[in-house]
């Protein structure tokens, strides 16, 4: 597994993913500049290489995607792998293609898309071309959403190997609705009852986490309600700034970046998501089997993720009106309130178990193992 390590969606993804198939059997190892913050917890068959920086008075900066093609060769020669799994094609599948450029035999490459490495950077004029060269050596494709296949498609053509859509998923057993620990910490954010609105992004610019502020600035002039923010990220002052503007200092919590999501999301009413763009909404899902309904824009994959009228609500990008109208319709109404959560649990757990994702990905490893491509690669068997 090739990813990112930090806080975010694919990395997330990729450590979720490398758990489940330890599980059941499969060696997984992971390399990155460092850890991936998900995975955190020892398990036998995860192992993780880090990508040492260089510093050399003629670099500028380390050239990240060669050593990390450099550090893949050294793995795949040292643990013996089988397949490379880049999540994000920028710059991990080239990376990759170029570590099997490298490799006396070489290994198939499947990549993974999972937002903005497709929708802005690809588009970015100064990586289009790479980008549209990972699609193309990519020897499996699969994306997180339709509507990411879809766009990826559009942006730079179909591809002859196609991209098999693999939405993402969740460990119910893990995101789950309230616990009774949980209710102790909802009295500390919320004394008074109040309900409590959330949001949980790497806080760019394409997450509008301005508009989550000024959406709960709306619903707190018609109920009582504090907000939750966690996580961090370049749009951290602008969102302070307006919090400020607002007045709204004592009833805004910053959070900051935050390992144990799940346990925060049991103690909230209802979750914003007003992005301006995104591929899957990872922490839409994980909001929805904890039981909390979704306020969300209505783009990208999100559509595939929010039942609209059952799970949550998703509106216009920057309806700011339309989407505090829906807080305050979920909030205002507790057998509606109740009926919606219990479709949220229901709806993640059955549409999303971590289950389904990693045989559909098994399953696309041993597809192209057994390729005529790769025939003289041998079958893989977990645990061997
Ligand atoms: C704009 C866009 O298209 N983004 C996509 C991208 O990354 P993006 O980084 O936007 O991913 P998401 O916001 O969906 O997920 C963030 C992940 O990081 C976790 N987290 C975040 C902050 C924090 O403090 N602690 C923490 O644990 C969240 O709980 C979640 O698991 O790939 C994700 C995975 O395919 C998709 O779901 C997103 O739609
Ligand atoms: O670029 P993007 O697709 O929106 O999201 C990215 C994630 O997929 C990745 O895991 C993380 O490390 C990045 O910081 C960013 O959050």
């Amino acid at each position: 597994m090739v990813c990112y390590p930090s806080y975010g969606g694919s990395g997330v993804v990729a450590a979720e993913l490398g758990y489940a198939l330890g599980e059941r059997g499969h060696e997984v190892h992971f390399i990155s500049s460092s850890r991936p913050f998900r995975l955190h917890r020892y398990h036998e068959q995860l192992f993780f290489h880090e990508v040492t920086e260089v510093s050399y008075p003629l670099f500028k900066t380390a050239p990240y995607t060669l050593l990390l093609a450099n550090k893949i060769v050294d793995v795949a020669n040292f643990a013996g792998l089988d397949i490379i799994h880049a999540h994000y094609a920028i710059p991990h599948s080239i990376s990759a293609y170029l570590a099997v450029q490298m490799m006396a035999k070489p290994l198939p490459l499947v990549t993974t898309l999972h937002g903005t490495d497709v929708t802005l950077v690809g588009a970015y004029e100064e990586f289009f071309q790479l980008t549209r060269l990972a699609l193309k050596v990519s020897d499996r494709l699969t994306s997180v959403s339709q509507a990411l296949a879809l766009e990826t498609e559009r942006t730079f053509g179909k591809t002859d190997q196609g991209i098999q859509v693999i939405p993402n998923f969740i460990d119910h057993k893990v995101y789950c609705p309230l616990s009774s620990s949980t209710r102790r910490c909802r009295r500390y954010f919320a004394p008074q009852g109040e309900k409590i609105l959330a949001h949980i992004s790497n806080f760019r610019e394409v997450k509008r986490v301005v508009d989550v502020v000024d959406i709960f600035a709306r619903v707190e002039k018609r109920l009582d309600c504090r907000l939750l923010l966690i996580g961090d990220g370049p749009e951290m002052s602008r969102v302070e700034r307006e919090v400020v503007r607002l007045g709204l200092e004592g009833k805004v919590q910053f959070l900051g970046k935050q390992e144990s999501v799940h346990e925060i999301l049991q103690m909230v009413d209802v979750f914003l998501l007003p992005s301006e763009q995104e591929s899957f909404g990872l922490t839409a899902l994980e909001a929805m089997a904890c039981g909390v309904p979704v306020v969300a824009s209505r783009v990208g994959g999100l559509p595939e993720v929010v039942q609209h009228g059952k799970t949550g609500f998703l509106k216009e990008v920057g309806d700011l009106e339309g989407m505090s109208e829906a807080v305050v319709e979920l909030l205002s109404d507790e057998a509606r309130y109740k009926t919606f959560s219990e479709q949220a649990v229901r709806w993640a757990r059955e549409t999303f178990p971590v289950e389904r994702a990693v045989s559909e990905y098994e399953k696309v490893y041993e597809s192209v193992v057994q390729s005529p491509r790769f025939s003289g690669l041998k079958k893989i068997v977990p645990g061997h």
